[in-house]
């Protein structure tokens, strides 16, 4: 698990690296700059590249010129350096830089407040004008020429945090930032890169290890982390010589009607999948046929709900495709009011419970509730921002003790104890129907396998996307969620037998 921290946070790790390492200031600059630089030149390999490096007058700035330098040494032909001063108030590390560049004879342009930016000739432009020394919206002349750069439509690519972009706390709507194609950071993603708002100023991000002390990071509060593939192959078990069906639980599913009984074959299948004892399907009798016929490995339960032998299931999934009229209500009450065991609310029957509050004040705790951003607002009333919506899965979690997975491109899972793990495993590959259904079932799954439901979240967010992943890379550019639901296996033994 790797903590996510705040840019406070990170200019202490920043202190500490340097005094207990320990590292001149400018040392841990120029390694920083080394980083980006190994990585950048995937991005752009050409080196006739005409490449303009646009600097701010601090540590931000100073990179860029050390990366000005760096870009130099490595042969790249057209590399010039134009410096926005904004600010008379310059850094140590920055004035260094500067000689360096300056010894170099590279050209460097320096533009006052009051100037007005040439029209950028470069077809790569480095923005290295602020970074995470942020401490308020761009304005004035820095605002101008953010606005100005981003009209030209560059290819851009941001040192540590596009400029304007605060890490951790939301930028207003009419607030000017850099658009950039790849912001090369630092350490750790910020906060503000896992939100969706980022989408209109980021279009990737990627991290680089500049070598600050990670004990020290790891040993910062932080109720933010990121899920990393060796905190889930700590998760899995492996199955045992002479374990049976009966060792891994029997889960029931409930969802579906006539129309949407592919969503009960989703969520059944991919529970099948993920390795589950024994699979139930309460559904409507006229989709025992679909059943049947495609999953003949699932069982049926049909009829009255008050036949429902629930002692018999290890956990439940309830919800999708199952429509929110009476009998689904009726449904999701006796749901509430007879199974024991965990439990995972999705689709429908969260807009059941959104739509009663006294409901929702009966699910049990540790249970796992899927909402996707609209079943979320629904559920816990609208939000302005994202950075709100953290802070809602946050109190809601910790008060009502449920494990909440917000699903989005990163998906964030909210734990009782108040920590929030971002997942960054899966693709956009994945924005297609019936994706929600197959998390459901492979959360279920592992429930009634005996995980806690923590675990069971945290596993099966990250096996679902690490599943979308591997099917884009096998050349799927959508991914149907069939194909998900019946790949998951295989991703689950990669991930197990790589431990
Ligand atoms: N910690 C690390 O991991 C490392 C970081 N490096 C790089 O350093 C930057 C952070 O550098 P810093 O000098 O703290 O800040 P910036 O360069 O981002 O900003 C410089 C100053 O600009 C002023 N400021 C802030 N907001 C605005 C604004 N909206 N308009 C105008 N000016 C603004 C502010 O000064 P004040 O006097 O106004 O308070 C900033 O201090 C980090 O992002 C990395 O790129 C290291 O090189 C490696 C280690
Ligand atoms: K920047």
């Amino acid at each position: 698990m790797q903590k996510i921290i705040s840019a406070v946070q990170t200019r202490l790790a920043d202190q500490f690296t340097i005094a207990n390492e320990p590292i001149a200031s400018i040392d841990l600059m120029e390694r920083a700059s080394v980083a980006f630089v190994s990585r950048f030149i995937e991005e752009v390999p050409l080196k006739t590249t005409m490449i303009a490096v646009y600097c701010g007058v601090g540590n931000n700035g100073g990179d860029g010129l050390a990366i000005a330098r760096l870009l130099a040494a490595k042969s790249y032909m057209n590399v010039k350096v134009i410096i926005l001063q904004h600010s008379f108030k310059t850094t140590i590390d920055f004035e260094e830089n500067l000689r360096r560049v300056q010894q170099l004879k590279l050209p460097v342009h320096i533009f006052q407040s009051e100037d007005v930016l040439p029209i950028e000739t470069s077809e790569v432009i480095i923005d290295a004008i602020l970074g995470s020394g942020l401490n308020k919206p761009l304005e004035g002349s820095l605002k101008k020429w953010v606005e100005q750069l981003n009209q030209q439509k560059k290819h851009v690519i941001a040192v540590d945090i596009p400029t304007g972009m605060f890490a951790d706390e939301p930028n207003s709507a009419d607030s000017v930032v850099v658009k950039t194609d790849l912001v090369i950071s630092f350490q750790r993603p910020k906060l503000n890169f896992l939100l969706p708002e980022s989408a209109s100023v980021i279009k990737r991000w990627h991290v680089v290890d500049i070598g600050l002390d990670e004990h020290f990071i790891q040993s910062c509060e932080s109720e933010l982390a990121l899920i990393e593939e060796k905190d889930i192959q700590s998760i899995l078990k492996k199955r045992d010589n002479f374990s049976h069906k009966g060792t891994y639980g029997h889960s029931l599913i409930i969802a579906g009607q006539e129309e949407t009984m592919g969503a009960a074959l989703l969520t059944a299948e991919a529970c099948l999948n993920t390795g589950s004892g024994l699979t139930t399907a309460y559904v409507p009798s006229l989709g025992l046929v679909a059943l049947n016929t495609r999953l003949p490995e699932v069982m049926a339960a049909i009829g009255e709900v008050d036949k429902i032998q629930w002692e018999k299931y290890s956990a439940v999934a309830i919800g999708p495709g199952l429509g929110t009229d009476d009998h689904s209500i009726e449904i999701l009450k006796s749901t509430l009011k007879n199974f024991r065991g965990p439990c995972v609310f999705d689709a429908d029957a969260l807009n059941v419970l959104s739509a009663d509050s006294s409901l929702l004040d009966l699910v049990p705790e540790q249970s796992v509730l899927t909402p996707h951003v609209k079943e979320f607002d629904r559920l816990f009333g609208a939000h302005e921002n994202w950075t709100q919506r953290v802070k809602t899965m946050q109190k809601e979690s910790t008060e009502r003790e449920l494990i909440i997975v917000l699903k989005n491109r990163y998906t964030l899972i909210a734990s009782p104890t108040g920590m929030i793990y971002f997942n960054l495993t899966g693709t956009p590959a994945m924005a297609s129907g019936g994706m929600g259904d197959v998390l459901t079932g492979i959360i279920v799954s592992l429930l009634a396998q005996g995980y806690s439901a923590i675990q069971a979240a945290m596993a099966g967010v990250y096996l679902h996307g690490k599943a979308g992943n591997e099917l884009e890379e096998l050349g799927y550019s959508v991914i149907p969620a069939s194909k998900l639901a019946r790949r998951i296996n295989k991703t689950i033994g990669k991930v197990r037998s790589t431990k």
